[in-house]
């Protein structure tokens, strides 16, 4: 962990930064480019090759069966089915209100001009699932698939040691409306679904988040099929000032640290009282955390506390790191929500801790990590749709166009474009 002033440590605070931002480790990128090129050649080989390494277990299928879905409900609680139903609806709600409409353009001449929006017919959702499982993510990824109208929505996640998929993600499948589930994660994983084997069809697009080895395997594979995001290990960014709660500033801190210990959290205020007393918090309450180890490991090694002159200056450090959670927690945060540029996801007011948005508040935990909230965005239903361009000319509207499009043709030296339009002239 480390304590800069700004502006004084402005070149240091400048330089972690712009490291956050350039995370690809070169050791990390060649295991993952080895990963992918193997299953694009050997398919299952391959899958079931990375799973006896690296998550230990030996399997006999990836597919997970209708009965193993059946035998999961058995096994949750009726109190979860509740919960994750409830927040099914409000994540549902918030992402019907990104729903977007074809549109279509009509001049007096008869030109028609248009956008038809279509889904991604085949998709593919990461769903975490290496240090802990990740049901949450099931439902943030799936829901916006099926309000788009993807018509095929495949999930992939790691499986535990005895080669199950955990039973809370297994009912979040079945309740989010998924098609498919495969016992595979990582990068190989992801390479699956982007080149197919014998098991798994191959997607359009993948989506969802992971680890370094998942976003490092994701990038690789962008272009090839579409992606949604880079969104890795977890990152936070408080900014207080002395109204705030040090208790509650160090508990949102280590609830982002427990999810790897590569995961980012960052406490900047101007105030030096509330950097010692949410110090000392962090110290008690890590003490009786079951994650206790990764918390201390992400701490130790990413932790951050930026000293600044003010609130202002302290938002200058928010559009700088461009972090994925970010939480305002000063008298009245509606009053800076201009001078925020760059944040995934933004949380107000000492009421709004960043759990309630990875669960149950609606919008997407999905979040542009590593800096890329500065031209990223929230997973949305954006992210499951495309556009195509729509162009209908009447002979009329032809003709009156017709001499611009030639003239401009000739002036790239295309002469073929000319006569395309020049030969229905008149006619
Ligand atoms: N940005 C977001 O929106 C967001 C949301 C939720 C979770 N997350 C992040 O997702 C991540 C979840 O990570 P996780 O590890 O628990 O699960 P994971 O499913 O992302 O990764 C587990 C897989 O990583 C692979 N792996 C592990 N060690 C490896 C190695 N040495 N070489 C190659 N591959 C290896 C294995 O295949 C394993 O199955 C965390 O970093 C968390 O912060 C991010
Ligand atoms: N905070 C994570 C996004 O960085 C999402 C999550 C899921 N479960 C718990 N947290
Ligand atoms: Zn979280």
């Amino acid at each position: 962990m480390e304590i800069l002033r700004y502006p004084e440590n402005k070149d240091r605070i400048k330089e972690i930064a712009k490291k956050r931002a350039d995370f690809i480790d070169e050791d990390k990128l060649k295991s993952v480019q080895e990963i992918v090129n193997r299953v694009k050649v050997r398919g299952d080989e391959a899958l079931f090759e990375y799973t006896r390494k690296f998550d230990r277990v030996n399997l006999k299928k990836l597919r997970v069966s209708e009965k193993e879905i059946e035998e999961a409900y058995q096994s949750v609680d009726k109190g979860f089915l509740q919960d994750l139903k409830q927040a099914i609806n409000n994540i549902g709600d918030y992402h019907r209100k990104q729903l977007k409409e074809s549109w279509f353009s009509h001049d007096r001449k008869g030109n028609i001009m248009g956008q038809l929006i279509n889904p991604v017919q085949r998709v593919g959702a990461y769903v975490p699932g290496g240090r802990a499982p990740y049901p949450s993510s099931v439902i943030m990824t799936v829901i916006p698939a099926r309000v788009a109208g993807v018509d095929e929505v495949v999930v992939v996640t790691p499986p535990d040691k005895e080669g199950k998929v955990n039973s809370y993600t297994l009912v979040a499948t079945r309740e989010a409306g998924a098609d498919e589930i495969y016992r595979v994660g990582g990068a190989q994983a992801v390479a699956a679904l982007t080149y197919g084997t014998e098991s798994i069809k191959p997607v359009e697009k993948i989506v969802g988040p992971g680890n370094i080895y998942v976003t490092l395997a994701k990038k690789m594979v962008s272009g090839i099929v579409g992606i949604d995001m880079l969104a890795g290990p977890s990152e936070i960014m408080i900014l207080a000032d002395e109204t705030a709660e040090p208790e509650y500033i160090a508990a949102d801190l280590l609830s982002q640290a427990e999810h790897d210990p590569l995961a980012a959290p960052v406490f900047v205020t101007p105030d030096w009282k509330l950097v010692e007393e949410v110090i000392s918090h962090l110290e008690n309450q890590m003490k009786d955390q079951p994650r206790r180890e990764t918390m201390a490991k992400s701490w130790e090694n990413q932790g951050l506390i930026i000293i600044v002159e003010d609130i202002k200056t302290g938002l200058e450090m928010v559009n700088l790191f461009g972090p994925e959670h970010f939480e305002l927690m000063v008298e009245d945060p509606f009053k800076y929500l201009p001078d925020i540029k760059n944040a995934g996801a933004i949380f107000l007011g000492k009421y709004s801790p960043e759990p309630l948005g990875d669960y149950v508040a609606g919008p997407n935990h999905v979040l542009p990590t590593g800096g890329t909230a500065r031209f990223s965005s929230p997973l949305s239903v954006d992210d499951f749709i495309k556009k195509s361009s729509l162009i209908f000319y009447s002979r009329e509207g032809f003709n009156e166009v017709a001499g611009g499009a030639i003239s401009l043709a000739q002036k790239e030296g295309f002469n073929g474009h000319a006569s395309s339009v020049s030969i229905r002239l008149g006619r």
